[in-house]
């Protein structure tokens, strides 16, 4: 006796982390692939030594949260790797390709505060909790008096410390409530005048072994947005950029815009905004935000990175190098 296996489709094992938030997100791509590749999807979660420590990411390094699942690609344990792009170290892995980048989730960061107030209405003195420099730094320049608290864990501890008292607000990405369907919780999405996100916050990067030709163009063809490429490529390229000059904690967002050509047509054009944090010392020698540095450039669509990386040297030119404050990529 013998049988016949009918189901000749290739089985895509999908690595993740396993918080309820990055199997959310890694569904998205699974679901893509099953519904339009003609593939067999299996989701595998892998523990990271980020998700392991309560410790400040500051203290525990840029890619806690991405080297264990590189690792295991690299190896073979799986085929594709789902990361927020955010938590990704800039620097390239030879080992793989970034195979795509989907569509973006709203890019902003969001308050969640006591009694459905705003950032406006919280009175001086208030408790805000956040972990990122980049996030504290644009609060305190906002000179609402805010008292800033580190915080983290996930999505819902953060939550929990305003429900339950704790804190009278956090400030998190919009992307990760929505991908966890807490929209609810949000009392006032922040606009980027007021916070600039984490460069490629919102988006995700999708990453392949570098020789596996199959299933980059698989994921090239189902689940990549050009668009988005390009935008988180210049937010990413200008904090590379900023990396090699200094730690200060950065923000950046790219849209795609319409623009005119010189005979008056429109084009699609790339705006990126950037902002980055100088610090002096204060009497007790801890760093303060003593300025907040800010730039925007428009580009072609195609110069992406290039785009990134002028803005970047225009706000060393400013003095984003001078003293850098904590490190901080999110
Ligand atoms: N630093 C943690 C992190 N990494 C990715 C997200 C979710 C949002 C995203 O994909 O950018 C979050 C949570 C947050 O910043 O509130």
């Amino acid at each position: 006796m013998w049988t016949v296996n009918t189901d000749m489709k290739r089985t895509i094992r999908i690595g993740t982390r396993g918080s309820a938030l990055a199997l959310t997100q890694t569904r998205t791509v699974a679901d893509a692939l099953e519904r339009e590749g003609d593939v067999n999807v299996e989701i595998v979660a892998i523990s990271t030594p980020g998700d392991r420590s309560d410790k400040p990411i500051a203290e525990i390094g840029v890619g806690v949260f991405t080297s264990a699942l590189r690792d295991a690609l690299a190896d073979d344990e799986v085929d594709v790797a789902v990361h927020s792009y955010k938590d990704l170290p800039t620097a390239p892995d030879p080992r793989l390709a970034l195979a795509a980048v989907p569509q973006r989730e709203d890019p902003r960061d969001a308050l969640v505060a006591r009694d459905g107030l705003t950032l406006g209405e919280l009175p001086p003195g208030s408790t805000v909790g956040t972990g990122s420099p980049r996030r504290a730094a644009q609060l305190e320049a906002l000179g609402l008096g805010l008292r800033i608290v580190g915080l983290r864990g996930n999505v819902d501890t953060r939550v929990r410390k305003v429900t339950d008292g704790e804190l009278d607000a956090v400030v998190l990405a919009k992307a990760g409530l929505s991908r966890l369907g807490r929209l609810d919780v949000i009392t006032e999405v922040l606009e980027p005048i007021q916070m600039l996100p984490a460069p490629a916050q919102g988006a995700l990067a999708v990453e392949c072994r570098v020789d596996d030709v199959d299933v980059e163009h698989l994921l090239r063809s189902i689940v990549d947005d050009q668009a988005t490429r390009a935008a988180v490529a210049a937010e990413r390229a200008m904090l590379a950029k900023l990396e090699a000059g200094c730690n200060a904690p950065v923000g950046a967002l790219a849209d795609v815009v319409e623009d005119l050509d010189d005979d008056g047509r429109v084009v699609m054009r790339l705006s990126l905004r950037g902002v980055a944090a100088v610090y002096a010392k204060n009497e007790a020698g801890d760093p303060v935000v003593a300025d907040l540095l800010r730039a925007s450039a428009t580009g072609d669509l195609t110069a992406a990175e290039q785009l990134g990386r002028d803005l970047a040297a225009e706000l060393l030119d400013l003095g984003a190098g001078v003293l850098s404050g904590p490190e901080s990529r999110s």
